[in-house]
């Protein structure tokens, strides 16, 4: 009923998941299930409630831990490898053992069965903007045009790929690892496996990071022994890249929690950064000669990994965010060494005001800032990743599939900028 919780309190997946499943105390495999589950209940949440309302006479219930349980039924059944009557049998079965939801058993039993029966039909007539809510389609349907809109929908719909970023270029690691090298650097795994158990993990010779999440720290161009400041740097992805590149790092973020994480992360990678649990916006006056300012976001270009997102998340989200971004940009600017320091501001969103607006009006306030344009080169050729103002902007349709069966990306956007 992790998905329930999350609807109930606007509470990210991933917040809620880990109390839920410490309760449910599930084995390994199980846990999988429960959470393949759970995400494809949020990826596909549009079609499947349209599949409901259809279906039941008295509408949808209000409940949310009924129509979670609907939900979840209605994902194995129709978008996930589990037997129509494995799960029919135990959505009833949830139904049956909770005294709240014991009478809707039987209509669940026939509302499933009913959904199980019209499968085909109900995938074939699904709106392909179905699982995009009312507020993200009216929010890309302004920034983008109506082609694009279609093609975000459906990347959304697919599951992300798991790809790699190397430690040092190079090296025979695709064919060790069963993995593609994509245009712009990153390998992408061929098949779902556990990370723990590739070669190279323990040795530290990669780590997991999006193919899209992976470029705004290379376009900081970092040469060795350069003093880095890497702003909001938590669980650490990009920290590591820099560090790899050979600089002195300083990593800040105002969570201790998911610092830890990057300490893990650097351990596993043998690299050394220094980390600072502090807010940015508190951060003492100091200079660097490159920051990378990767600031909290409405998140919206990573739905392929946390559809969740687009039903818990809302316009007024995307205000309070973008107001952040401004204040972060404006005190990494600070950090900036005057006289040809480079800062690059990027988020994981698909929205113009926490990107392409951000960096317009950045520069118009701050004369003391030029624009670094980036060119396809950096980012493996690929054209279409850069706006006419030089400026990336992945969009989760525009990584090829490479061979992999896999394609996509998250929707990242950076600009680059170099203190006068
Ligand atoms: C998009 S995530 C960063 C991901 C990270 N750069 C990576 O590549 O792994 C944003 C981070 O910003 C941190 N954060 C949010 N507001 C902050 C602030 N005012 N000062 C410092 N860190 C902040 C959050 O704790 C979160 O870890």
């Amino acid at each position: 009923m992790a998905l329930a919780q999350s609807l109930k309190s606007r509470t990210s997946l991933d917040d809620v998941w880990e109390e839920a499943a410490r309760k449910a105390a599930l084995p390994a495999r199980d846990e999988a299930l429960a959470r393949a589950i759970a995400i494809t209940g949020f990826r596909r949440f549009g079609t499947i409630r349209e599949a409901l309302r259809e279906r039941l006479t008295q509408g949808l219930p209000a409940d949310e831990r009924m129509m979670a349980l609907l939900v979840t039924g209605a994902a194995q059944i129709l978008f996930l490898d589990v037997p129509d009557h494995a799960a029919v049998a135990t959505t009833v079965e949830v139904a049956r053992g909770d005294r709240l939801l014991l009478h809707y058993a039987g209509l669940v039993n026939a509302v499933l069965r009913r959904v199980a029966r019209e499968r085909d039909a109900i995938i074939a007539s699904a709106d392909p903007l179905a699982d995009v809510p009312p507020w993200l389609q009216a929010r890309w349907g302004e920034a983008y045009a109506e082609a694009t809109l279609l093609a975000l929908a459906n990347a959304h719909r697919q599951e992300a790929a798991v790809d790699l970023t190397l430690r040092q270029e190079g090296g025979d690691w695709p064919e060790r690892l069963g993995a593609v090298r994509l245009p712009t650097g990153s390998l992408r795994l061929t098949e779902r496996m556990g990370i723990a158990d590739l070669p190279g993990f323990d040795e530290g010779a990669w780590w997991v990071q999006d193919a899209a999440a992976a470029l705004p720290a290379r376009l900081l161009r970092v040469e060795a022994g350069e003093r880095v400041a890497d702003l909001c740097a938590a669980p650490g992805g990009k920290t590591l890249q820099l560090a790899a590149a050979g600089a002195r790092v300083v990593a800040v973020d105002r969570s201790a929690k998911r610092l830890e994480r990057l300490q893990a992360n650097l351990k596993r990678l043998r690299l050394e950064a220094e980390v600072r649990v502090t807010d940015v916006l508190a951060m003492p006056d100091e200079t660097f000669d490159a920051v990378l300012l990767d600031a909290p976001c409405s998140a919206t270009g990573t739905l392929r990994r946390h559809p969740d997102v687009a039903w818990l998340k809302s316009d007024a989200d995307v205000t309070r965010l973008a107001d952040l971004q401004t204040r972060l940009l404006d005190r990494a600017a600070d950090l900036t060494r005057p006289g040809g320091g480079r800062l690059v501001f990027c988020t994981c969103s698909l929205e113009p005001e926490e990107g392409e607006r951000q960096a317009e009006a950045f520069l118009a306030r701050r004369p003391d800032m030029e624009r670094v344009p980036v060119e396809p080169a950096e980012v493996g050729g690929l054209e279409a990743l850069v706006n006419a103002r030089g400026e990336l902007r992945t969009l989760p349709h525009l990584m090829p599939d490479m061979g992999t069966g896999r394609p996509g990306m998250d929707g990242f956007f950076a600009a680059r900028f170099r203190r006068r």
